[in-house]
């Protein structure tokens, strides 16, 4: 387990003293994936390299499994270092060494033989996914193949802690899932404790079990990802999930099902919108055109995105059944994706 114990980290710059670190208490459990959020400049990176001891606390204690880290030194501050690894947004690769030399060099620091070296970096290769690469320099990788080669090297030497840090914010969207698969494969086949600091909701969303928000140095709010996002207290975590498209949260289901045993007759009925036909009022004609349709809105989200706006709205519909079947068809004509997610029949 990591905890801080009302951490702060202070910084005295020739002009200014920057609180970097906030009278820091937090807790990550061995083998979880704890998520770290917070827009630039709030500490998180400061944060995470107190963890690894590259920065020593002002004041408050950093420990691990119940050692200070702060106190250790000589061997033992070695041994706990090689016991974390790291991986940064920009991968820190060695440019002139292949994807195999760039995984063996911690095990060349540590003074591993070259057959022990090669048999644990065969592993890793395997585990990335990167079989086939091995003699590849970085400049002949994409992102993703980059950021594999980093998680390998940050395993080399079988760490009880990867520390993350923005690990998936220089790719695009469609590598930022793989990475996180991977992170999330890790995890589970080694148990291995991580620390994912990031300002993007989804991936915390995605990979983490607990989380933690943090602004001007200070935790604003913590706790398990689901209650955070269902439940965001603090201003700024409620920025944050907002900023999220998540349209099919758990508790809309709940809602639903609720709606479905209260009223048991109607149609719930999902309407996506992309792009212009967010700005129609379709809810308004509807209820024009269909004065005796009973209409509920269970939920709605509309997110604006480069290519226009992007969202789902839920809503359940109680009358006839013939008239029920107008109303979705003129939902169709109105060129509104219409989903049927829950009938329970017709009166
Ligand atoms: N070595 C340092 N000396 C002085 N100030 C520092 C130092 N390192 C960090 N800071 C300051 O501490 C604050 C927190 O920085 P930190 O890098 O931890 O934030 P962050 O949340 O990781 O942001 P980013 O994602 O931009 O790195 C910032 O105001 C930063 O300028």
């Amino acid at each position: 387990m990591i905890e801080f114990k009302n951490v702060s980290k202070i910084y005295h710059t020739r002009e200014n003293t920057i609180t970097a670190v906030d009278q820091v208490s937090l807790k990550i459990e061995a083998g979880e994936i704890f998520g770290i959020v917070g827009y630039s400049g709030a500490g998180k990176s400061t944060l995470v390299r107190l963890i690894n001891n590259l920065e020593k606390p002002t004041s408050g204690e950093v420990l691990i499994d119940g050692d200070n880290i702060t106190e250790l030194s000589g061997k033992a501050l070695r041994q706990r270092r090689q016991n974390i690894g790291m991986i940064f947004q920009h991968f820190n690769l060695l440019w002139s060494r292949t994807v195999r030399d760039n995984i063996e060099f911690p095990l060349e620091l540590k003074g591993l033989s070259k057959a022990e070296r090669q048999q644990k970096a065969d592993e890793l290769i395997d585990l990335v996914g990167l079989k086939g690469r091995e003699t590849a320099y970085p400049s002949e990788l994409s992102g993703g193949q980059k950021q594999r080669v980093g998680i390998a090297r940050a395993l080399a030497n079988d760490p009880e802690i990867l520390l993350c840090d923005e690990a998936t914010s220089a790719l695009d969207p469609a590598t930022t899932e793989e990475v996180l698969e991977l992170l999330l494969q890790i995890n589970k086949r080694l148990h291995i404790t991580m620390v994912v600091i990031t300002h993007e909701m989804h991936v915390v969303r995605k990979i983490c079990q607990h989380m933690a928000v943090m602004d001007a140095g200070a935790i604003v709010e913590q706790g398990a990802v689901l209650d955070v996002f269902r439940h965001p207290q603090a201003d700024l975590t409620k920025e944050f999930v907002q900023d999220e498209v998540n349209p099919e949260t758990e508790e809309t289901e709940t809602v639903v099902s609720e709606l479905l045993a209260q009223v048991p007759d109607g149609l719930i009925l999902k309407l996506t919108f992309h792009g212009e036909q967010a700005k129609l009022p379709i809810i308004s004609e509807m209820l024009k055109r269909f004065p005796a349709i009973e209409l509920n809105i269970i939920e709605g989200n509309i997110h604006q995105t480069q290519g226009g706006a992007l969202g789902n709205l839920y809503l359940q519909l109680i009358g006839e059944k013939p008239l029920l079947d107008e109303g979705v068809h003129f939902l169709n004509q109105m060129h509104v994706d219409t989903e049927v997610i829950r009938s329970a029949g017709s009166k």
